[in-house]
């Protein structure tokens, strides 16, 4: 359990832009938030308008151009790429739309093998994999390997490798994407059960509107800005079939 007060993550006033030989796109301009722990915080926007630029700023994995990202209070503008790298290593977790599993590897040999480089004893290291594993429901399953698992259970397992490393920094790209909405859902809940049950700050993009009822903050996203910022009520239930909007 982190002991992190809020706001954990933190833009001011961040602008990105990409060029293509002689087009600049601006992808997010003047861009600022806060994202509290102990909450799922729900990205969405269409296709192309920024989520996964954002995400990987807020994250530590690209720059901005400019403009300041906070997170957990220490400035990430400030640190070097080595000092980066510790600082993911040692408070981030991910969990990405393809999973990013190695075939030739068990379930639990997935959860294990990142708790090696935090430099963990083998002891601890199987006990936590076990743990992350029991509580995303595969504790039975944890000598299958990728091919054995089915979409949801492949993704339960990238949620316990990133679990496994108790991060005080979760981050979700279209986790449920690859996913049918059962799945989906049940992935999602895993989520919002993490950021409730460690006090770890959720933070995931989607374009899938379904998931936005499991999410206890809002943030829509369009042409690089935050147009809304909002906590959705009992009324944003989507229908599980149709992703509409009720
Ligand atoms: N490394 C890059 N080089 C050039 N352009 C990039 C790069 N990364 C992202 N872009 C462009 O920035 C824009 C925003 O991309 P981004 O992936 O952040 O959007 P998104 O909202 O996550 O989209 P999606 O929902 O489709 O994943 C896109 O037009 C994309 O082509």
């Amino acid at each position: 359990m982190n002991t992190v007060t809020s706001p954990s993550l933190e833009a001011r006033h961040v602008c990105k832009s990409f060029r293509a030989g002689r087009i600049v796109s601006t992808v997010l301009d003047d861009l600022s938030l806060h994202v509290d722990a102990g909450e799922l915080t729900l990205i969405c926007g269409p296709s192309g308008c920024g989520k996964s630029t954002l995400l990987s700023i807020l994250s530590g994995l690209q720059p901005a151009d400019s403009g300041h990202v906070h997170a957990l209070g220490e400035s990430l503008d400030d640190m070097d790429k080595r000092a980066l790298e510790r600082f993911r290593l040692l408070h981030t977790g991910f969990v990405f739309q393809g999973f990013n599993l190695f075939p030739a590897l068990t379930a639990f040999e997935q959860v294990a093998l990142p708790l090696g480089y935090l430099g963990l004893k083998r002891d601890i290291v199987r006990a936590r994999a076990r743990t992350a594993l029991d509580e995303v429901g595969l504790g039975p399953r944890m000598h299958l390997r990728p091919a054995e698992l089915s979409g949801g259970e492949k993704q339960r397992v990238a949620i316990a490798r990133a679990l496994a490393k108790e991060p005080a920094l979760l981050f979700a790209d279209e986790p449920t994407s690859s996913l049918d909405a059962a799945n989906g859902q049940m992935v999602i809940d895993m989520l919002h059960r993490i950021a409730r049950r460690h006090g770890t700050t959720v933070l995931c993009v989607s374009h899938d509107p379904r998931l936005i009822g499991h999410a206890d903050r809002l943030l829509t996203m369009e042409d690089g800005h935050i147009l809304e910022d909002r906590r959705p009520s009992a009324t944003d239930t989507v229908h599980p079939i149709s992703g509409a909007s009720r």
